[in-house]
């Protein structure tokens, strides 16, 4: 399927074949080649992605270098030699091969010497230890690309990945976000994408070559925080519909707290970058992540299990015992973002999202959910 225009013209798609940028790289020794920063259970779905690309396009190297978090499988392997033996990523991603030329490497400074294109896909609460260890090992020429959902809140108030990664890298840094499950994209089930970009088109066309395929279907456009924010908030509004399932309160409910989530997510977002376009909320990375992960997410599953056992078993002990050392954003993000309206005294305008967070710590019952809609200010 050929990507299309978006209406009104803002959308700036697409595998759009670039004749200047590509005519430098594909000189062999312009060669992009690819580093994925991350090998969970998206981790290992963008590595083969990608791997597919680099291999059928001519202006990337072919191997693409995955960093592994170590670990020892239940067998007493490492978990680097079985995805190099197996070209299977066992404990994150059983069953589906990444691509012959996926190369697991538990050396982070050795995994993205040689690149120049470096993609982020961790739990967002590692990325700011992994940005540590980086500086001053990356080539000066590199570009990023972060698919972490989530941001981080300092001292001087909230900062999202993407610009973690720039500050910490001194790199360009652009984003991409979507309605995503892994599972169902590892399978190659069709789903769209959004890539998200500060300034330069032709990085942002390069990413989009780097990831398009006629299952995924990428479009860019320039808003880098309106899209990582659609990303990363959405998981908050998905722990709700978990709550709402957990209470089998049924679909209305559901869609209503999907509603509300959805306006507070476009409120926030504005409030903290008044340059956050409309128009990025009707993307992939919008509504449609927001439907899906609401719909077959890991944080809807597990804050389901949390609301049926009426709150009495924590997060951190379902979400071990039902995802096996895949992570929730869900909850801290909440969290993080309840941290940023208390500082600013804006936690009477977002009831849903200081909801979840008091839900999730235990300081209201998971019935709350539908109760807070008392609190809606008229603005609502
Ligand atoms: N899984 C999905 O369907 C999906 C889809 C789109 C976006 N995302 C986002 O992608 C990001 C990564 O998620 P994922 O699904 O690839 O991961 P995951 O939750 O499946 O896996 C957890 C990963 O964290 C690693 N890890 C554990 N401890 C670590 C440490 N101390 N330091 C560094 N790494 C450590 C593990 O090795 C594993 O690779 C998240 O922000 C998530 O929201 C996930
Ligand atoms: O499984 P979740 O809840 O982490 O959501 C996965 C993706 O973000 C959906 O796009």
């Amino acid at each position: 399927m050929a990507p299309a225009l978006e209406e009104g013209g803002e959308r700036e798609t697409s595998v759009a074949q670039n004749n200047s940028l590509n005519s430098v790289v594909n000189d062999a020794t312009h060669r992009s080649k690819v580093t994925v920063i991350g090998s969970g259970n998206w981790g290992s779905v963008a590595a083969k992605l990608i791997a597919s690309n680099t291999l059928r396009l001519s202006s990337f190297h072919d191997e693409v270098r995955m960093w592994v978090y170590e670990e020892t499988l239940l067998s007493g392997e490492k978990l680097t030699d079985v995805i190099n033996r197996t070209n299977e990523n066992v404990k994150y991603l059983p069953g589906i091969k990444l691509g012959k030329n996926v190369v697991a490497d538990p050396d982070l400074e050795s995994a993205v010497k040689d690149s120049n294109m470096l993609v982020f896909v961790t739990p967002h609460q590692f990325m700011e230890g992994i940005c540590k260890r980086l500086v001053g090992k990356i080539r000066e020429d590199a570009e990023a690309i972060s698919l972490v959902k989530g941001m981080e809140v300092k001292m001087e108030g909230p900062c999202m990945i993407s610009s973690l990664i720039s500050q910490q890298l001194g790199i360009n840094c652009s984003v991409l976000m979507g309605a995503n499950i892994a599972n169902e994209i590892a399978v190659e089930k069709f789903s769209e994408a959004t890539v998200g970009y500060r300034l330069n088109r032709e990085v942002a066309e390069r990413w989009v070559q780097l990831f398009y395929t006629h299952y995924f279907i990428v479009t860019a456009v320039q808003d880098v925080e309106g899209v990582e924010l659609c990303g990363t908030l959405k998981n908050v509004v998905a722990i709700a519909a978990g709550f709402v399932d957990g209470l089998e309160m049924g679909n209305n409910t559901k869609a209503a707290i999907m509603r509300l989530g959805l306006r507070e997510m476009k409120a926030f977002s504005k409030l903290l970058f008044p340059s956050v376009k409309d128009s990025t909320f009707f993307e992939s990375c919008g509504v449609a992540d927001l439907i899906t992960t609401c719909l077959g997410g890991r944080n809807r599953k597990v804050a389901e299990a949390y609301a049926r056992n009426g709150g009495k078993r924590s997060f951190d002990e379902l979400e071990a015992e039902m995802l096996q050392g895949q992570k929730l954003q869900g909850v801290s993000t909440a969290s993080e973002v309840y941290e940023v309206l208390s500082h600013r005294g804006w936690l009477e305008l977002f009831p849903l999202f200081s909801t979840v967070h008091e839900i999730s710590t235990g300081l209201l019952p998971p019935s709350a959910i539908v109760e807070y809609s008392e609190k809606l200010p008229r603005s609502f």
